[in-house]
């Protein structure tokens, strides 16, 4: 059981203190949302922030959330910058371009995930199973930090799991989008492995406590 802390919703000005509260208690991996004002109506973060992150914290895992149509300038982009695991979204591009693309990453030793919008069926995932570390399932819709989890979450990771049941490889499966204590429950119990929480974590000022209310809530 994994959780990773998305820094979107924390405070830009003070990052790294953020990131160092949420180091000392524990974390070993952070989600960073790189939004291209396209696929998503939002901006968010560019290469040169995993580059610092991987320069300060060399050991910790950047996992990378791709929310962009524009593979051929990003994937690349965010690869050189240091990132340790890269999730694309399968409908922001088409198959075969998808297929291109994870097979690169794994060429340059980054770890693979494919991220499914809420209303993306899960059947999708079936021909990438050979190409891929885990699954992101989103449980809103992408563009945004804070918003509210969508309820029908946990019977899709229920359904991934049935799904990655025929692959002998080990692939994880990570939620992302209004996690707290009670949805992370929820998930947890439909089989999730690995938890992304953003707001819950740094929009209280008390990092420590609310990474435990989590870490109680999976256990
Ligand atoms: O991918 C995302 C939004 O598209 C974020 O990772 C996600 O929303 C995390 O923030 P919160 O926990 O506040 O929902
Ligand atoms: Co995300």
């Amino acid at each position: 059981m994994l959780i990773a802390p998305s820094i979107l919703n924390a405070n830009n000005l003070k990052l790294d203190e953020s990131i160092k509260k949420a180091l000392e208690a524990g974390i070993t991996r952070f989600h960073i949302d790189i939004m291209d004002g396209h696929f998503v109506p939002n901006l968010a973060y560019g290469p040169q922030l995993i580059k610092d992150f991987k320069r300060s914290y060399p050991m910790i895992e950047a996992e990378v959330h791709l929310m962009s149509d524009m593979p051929k300038t990003l994937v690349p982009a965010f690869a050189k910058a240091g990132a340790d695991l890269m999730l694309l979204h399968y409908e922001a591009m088409d198959e075969s371009q998808l297929l291109y693309w994870l097979d690169y990453l794994h060429s340059s030793g980054i770890k693979t995930g494919i991220a499914l919008n809420p209303e993306t069926p899960v059947s999708v995932l079936e021909k990438f199973l050979d190409k891929i570390d885990q699954v992101l399932v989103m449980t809103v819709h992408p563009g945004f930090g804070g918003q509210g989890f969508i309820q029908e979450s946990p019977e899709k990771i229920a359904e991934v799991k049935t799904l990655l049941a025929k692959t002998k490889r080990r692939i994880s499966v990570e939620v992302d989008g209004g996690i707290n204590d009670q949805t992370a429950k929820l998930c947890r119990q439909a089989g999730c492995d690995i938890f992304v929480a953003g707001s819950f974590i740094f929009s209280k000022g008390v990092v420590k406590q609310q990474l435990a209310k989590l870490e109680e809530a999976i256990k």
